[in-house]
């Protein structure tokens, strides 16, 4: 079998499942912090993350970066002095996958 960490990512395949307005209400509590936007259509997860320089907001961006690529899952990341926007969405569905809840709550852990 293949590493975990090599296998494709369920959420980034066609056909996954969106999440139901059911699952929303039982994942969001988790991630208290994250706002549910719709951004072309799309609904998707954003937290802004606050920093007390720019060195310390690039090396968290390193870090969310680094449980991307271990995922085989990618967010967008805007850094900026002091602030990165990190924002969670399924591609291949084009809107929200219970996975972007589980790295939306990875990437509060990478905060701490
Ligand atoms: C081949 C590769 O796994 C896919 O293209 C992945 C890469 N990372 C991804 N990340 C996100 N957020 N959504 C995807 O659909 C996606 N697809």
């Amino acid at each position: 079998m293949e590493k975990l960490s090599r296998q494709p990512c369920e959420a980034c395949r066609k056909g996954a499942p969106t999440v139901s307005d059911a699952e929303i209400a039982l994942f969001k509590p988790e991630v208290p912090e994250w706002k549910i936007i719709e951004r072309d259509g799309i609904m998707q997860l954003e937290r802004a993350f606050t920093f007390p320089d720019f060195q310390q907001a690039l090396a968290f961006t390193n870090r969310v970066g680094e449980l991307a690529e271990t995922a085989g899952h990618h967010p967008a990341l805007l850094t900026e002095w002091g602030k990165v926007t990190v924002t969670w969405w399924s591609h291949k569905i084009k809107g929200l996958h219970r996975n972007d809840f589980i790295l939306a709550a990875r990437t509060d852990e990478v905060a701490k």
